[in-house]
């Protein structure tokens, strides 16, 4: 007769009786198994499981591990260090840097390995066979999951190769002049806002965010986008930077930040939509290019009546949902980078009168002090000094730390450890850029260590400031030309004063860095040719 009994146990015992040797060893193992399960009650069955999870949590890690540096345990079981990672501290991230070239971490189940030497940062960033950019969970939702930066490999090559052209220094020419524009508008407002305060430093981050949103915004989408739109989107902006820290909540849950960063990002792409809709009219009516938007579409336009590799690239019509994603990926990957670098520039160069008096003649001699010289790529060139102090702020107090990527195939890091799959490898920017052999006293600020034939210029392998490889940063030419162009005007037209606290040089970790005492500043109007203050 069939057995037709449904207990397990009951199988497994007949089961057993058509096996022999080997086999029958290992069958009554697993009956003594389920047997001494049967007999455990509930609360014995949850602690024995969890003893197992808790050996293999710390079993995976040790295996994961290997030989490089890092905690001996898993000291907080399952959750790791999860803490200590929702406050960041620069401090912190700099000693496990220094703790070795490789070193380790686990939070939850993703083991973290940390990058910290120039030549294993570079190689991590330049070998998309192994590793792809690694985003918060979250950020696929926020930035959507079509989004371009999401592509890996040759997709990603092609896409981006399409977008190049909107940020060499031919494009950046057409966006210059509008740029000019605002900047005279924010340093009239910065000064209106000193003036109300009786010209008392008082906190200026928000107004560095702020400036740097609009100045975003006007080049990607000129005036397409209305100035109401721009405010709220500066003003907002910050929501977006909150929902995608490092170690957030993956799934969207209505009125966290998660949410309101959706829900800023989604009005944001929007607004975007609708001027790539305005840019695609403006072009076909034959106007003038004065954006990253407009060139865009010129691009598109252009393509069609040619068949040369790079206008194959514009054959296809970008749609204005896909302009709008791409636009909002440009302002999210600028927005924390270049607010953490106009802080810290205004900030070390109003300290340093000597470096501000520099820049100043600098700025009269390239204009022959004629002041109604307009701002274009051959006058910035001749910036080199003004250049240079942006630079040096770059690499003093380089914005992104860390780019983290994830591991899509094992890989051979070293000759003695290999990041295992899924893994999460972070190449760190900062050490190289503050390696003494490089750059003599490498936590001073020296403008001149830029001049040419220097070892710094020489050096090109530490200028990690922008990344390298194939995601190497879209904007640099930009952030360079910008950032020379802003500090050269600001300090010809006006008189900026910083207010040194204990906190100006400790350094604040929220996505990028800043000073932890969210810059205390006052400006006042100068004559740019006399240095007489202007009230
Ligand atoms: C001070 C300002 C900035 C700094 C320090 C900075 C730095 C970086 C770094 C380190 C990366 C990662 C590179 C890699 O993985 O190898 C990156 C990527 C990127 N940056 Fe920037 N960035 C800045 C401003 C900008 C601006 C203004 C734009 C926009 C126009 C921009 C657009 C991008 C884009 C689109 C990527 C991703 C590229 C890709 O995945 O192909 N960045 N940036």
């Amino acid at each position: 007769m069939a057995d037709i009994s449904t207990d397990p146990v009951a199988q497994l015992h007949n089961a057993t009786s058509a096996l022999t040797g080997n086999e029958t060893a290992a069958a009554n193992f697993i009956l003594f198994a389920v047997n001494y399960v049967k007999s455990l009650s509930y609360f014995k069955i949850f602690v024995s499981l969890m003893c197992v999870l808790l050996v293999w949590d710390q079993v995976s890690y040790q295996i994961k591990k290997g030989s490089i540096v890092g905690p001996k345990w898993k000291w907080y079981p399952f959750i790791g260090p999860f803490l200590e990672s929702l406050d960041p501290k620069f401090e912190e991230y700099k000693a496990k840097w220094y703790s070795g070239d490789l070193s380790c971490v686990s939070i939850f189940h993703k083991f973290v390995i940390i990058a910290s030497s120039r030549d294993l940062a570079r190689k991590i960033l330049q070998a998309p066979k192994y590793v792809k950019p690694c985003v918060v969970d979250v950020a696929v939702k926020i930035l959507r999951p079509c989004n371009w930066v999401f592509l890996d490999g040759k997709a990603h090559t092609d896409y981006r190769r399409s977008l190049n052209g909107l940020f060499t220094k031919p494009a950046l020419a057409q966006y210059l002049p509008s740029l000019e524009a605002l900047m005279d508008k924010y340093m009239d407002k910065f000064v209106e806002i000193s003036k109300k305060n009786n010209y008392e430093p008082q906190v200026f981050f928000h107004e560095m965010r702020e400036i740097l949103c609009a100045l975003s915004l006007k080049a990607f989408c000129g005036d397409y986008i209305t100035e109401d739109q721009v405010r709220k989107i500066a003003d907002d902006y910050y929501l977006v930077t909150a929902a995608l820290e490092l170690v957030n909540f993956p799934i969207i849950i209505p009125f966290t930040k998660t949410w309101y960063g959706k829900k800023t990002a989604d009005a944001a792409m929007k607004v975007f939509e609708q001027c790539a809709q305005m840019a695609k009219d403006h072009i076909a009516a034959a106007g003038k290019s004065i954006c990253v938007m407009d060139a865009w579409v010129k691009l598109m336009h252009d393509a069609k009546h040619k068949n040369d590799e790079e206008s194959r690239l514009f054959h296809r019509e970008f749609t204005n949902k896909e302009i709008s994603e791409a636009i909002f990926t440009f302002l999210f990957a600028s927005q924390d980078a270049s607010s953490s670098l106009a802080c810290w520039l205004f900030q070390i160069v109003a300290d340093r009168p000597d470096v501000l008096q520099k820049i100043r003649e600098e700025q009269l001699a390239v204009r022959n002090s004629d002041m109604s010289t307009e701002m274009n790529i051959d006058l910035i060139d001749k910036m080199t000094y003004t250049n240079m102090v942006v630079k040096e702020t770059l690499r003093y107090r380089p914005p992104v730390l860390m780019v983290p990527y994830v591991v899509k195939q094992s890989f051979p890091v070293t000759a003695h450890y290999t990041a295992p799959k899924g893994s999460m490898l972070i190449p760190t920017l900062y050490p190289a850029l503050h390696d003494p052999e490089v750059y003599e006293n490498p936590d001073e600020f020296i403008p001149e260590r830029w001049e040419e034939g220097s070892p710094a210029n020489a050096a090109k392998k530490n200028w990690l400031v922008f990344g390298c490889g194939p995601h190497v940063c879209l904007g640099q030419t930009y952030v360079m030309i910008t950032f020379t162009a802003l500090l050269g005007k600001f300090a010809l037209y006006t008189d900026f004063k910083h207010k040194v606290t204990p906190l100006s040089e400790k350094i604040k970790v929220f996505a990028t860095i800043f000073p932890k005492d969210d810059l205390l500043l006052s400006f006042k109007r100068r004559d740019p040719l006399t240095g007489q203050i202007v009230e």
